[in-house]
């Protein structure tokens, strides 16, 4: 039975940042479908027609609809936007597969790295959906709420398929207040939005032991570093860590009290232990796990990433917080 894509774009996971991107994209007045997997969550945003938590006083428009069947929602929509945490990433896509047509074209908001392999989630993507599914990502410095609220953000949207960028600019772009850079470098947007959270982290550390903007900045220019190291290794242009989703993400999370991998890091600075800090934080913070796929990669291309080992020492081996940075400043003198 053939039924008709009434709907441009579905957005798989309801969380802050699905939420946000099906508002601007409602806003902008597409048709939109936003499900998630509770369906007791997804009643109470239908009921109340916002995310009352963690997006307070951002009404949904019109054209935004709750759903909780995920078959109705691919069945009714042309194209498909996954923004669940990486740990889910991999189980969406197997759910998805079956229910597909041959011409929906998939894009992610994801930031992160398969657990355990380290893989990129576009090959994630092409191993389950098949090689000649469409692939785009979109990454950048985009805190949820402030993209909900309508104030002016960028993105970078990557794909190697030009028409499937384009459409997706004209979904979201909006002369207000949301900006679309196009960028072919799905490798380097891709490992940018892992990376910075790593260094996001190992910021909020530094801020939690009570260092400066000194040391913050530090952190930044040389984490900045570290990401461009290992992107280059792995196949991505320098350049693209240069732009929204490489040093624009990075400065954003590494210096906004918004970003949750920067508070979990301060909590950490601050003495609290793994499990609390996250407690605390309540959502999904990222660079947590994803710490363990950025230090095996770099392990893997003999990629110096100082920045990176400290943070997983601390995170997976036990190592204080105070002990790491007296580690990094104790690092051989070097040329920049
Ligand atoms: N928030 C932001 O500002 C930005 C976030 N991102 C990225 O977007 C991704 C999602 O983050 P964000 O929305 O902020 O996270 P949240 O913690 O706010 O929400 C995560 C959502 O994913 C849902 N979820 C978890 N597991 C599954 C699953 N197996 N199937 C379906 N849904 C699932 C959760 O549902 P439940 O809690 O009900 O289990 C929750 O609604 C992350 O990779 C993040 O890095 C990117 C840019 C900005
Ligand atoms: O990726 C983000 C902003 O671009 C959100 O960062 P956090 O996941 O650290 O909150």
């Amino acid at each position: 039975m053939t039924q008709s894509k009434s709907i441009p774009l579905a957005v798989l996971g309801a969380g802050s940042y699905g939420t946000a991107l099906a508002i601007a994209v409602a806003r902008n007045g597409y048709p939109i479908s936003l499900w998630g997997h509770r369906s007791e969550h997804v009643a109470k945003l239908a009921r109340e027609r916002q995310n009352s938590v963690f997006l307070p006083g951002c009404p949904f428009p019109d054209s935004l609809h709750l759903e909780a069947d995920l078959g109705k929602v691919i069945a009714q929509s042309k194209d498909v936007l996954v923004v669940v945490p990486s740990y889910a990433f991999a189980d969406v896509l197997h759910q998805i597969e079956p229910m597909l047509a041959a011409d929906t074209r998939i894009v992610w908001a994801t930031k992160g790295l398969m657990p355990h392999t380290g893989e990129l989630l576009s090959t994630v993507a092409a191993d389950i959906l098949g090689p000649s599914r469409k692939l785009a990502v979109i990454s950048g410095p985009t805190f949820a709420k402030e993209l909900a609220q309508g104030l002016p953000t960028a993105i970078s949207v990557s794909s190697a398929d030009d028409q499937w960028v384009s459409d997706l600019a004209e979904l979201m772009h909006s002369e207000q207040s949301f900006r679309v850079y196009t960028n072919r470098d799905m490798v380097g947007v891709q490992l940018g939005g892992a990376i910075k959270n790593v260094i996001a982290i190992s910021a909020g550390m530094a801020d939690g032991l009570g260092f400066g903007a000194n040391a913050r900045t530090a952190l930044i220019t040389r984490g900045l570093r570290e990401m461009t190291r290992l992107g280059v290794a792995l196949g991505a242009h320098s350049d693209t860590f240069m732009g929204m989703a490489g040093l624009g993400d990075l400065v954003l999370t590494c210096t906004d009290n918004q970003s949750r991998n920067r508070r979990f890091g301060i909590a950490l600075g601050q003495g609290a232990l793994i499990d609390e800090a996250q407690e605390q934080i309540g959502q999904v913070v990222e660079g947590y796990r994803n710490t363990q796929e950025v230090y095996q990669l770099a392990c893997q291309h003999h990629i110096e990433m100082p920045i990176v080992e400290q943070v997983y020492q601390v995170l997976y081996q036990g190592k204080s917080v105070k002990n790491a940075a007296t580690a990094l400043l104790a690092r051989a003198q070097r040329d920049e």
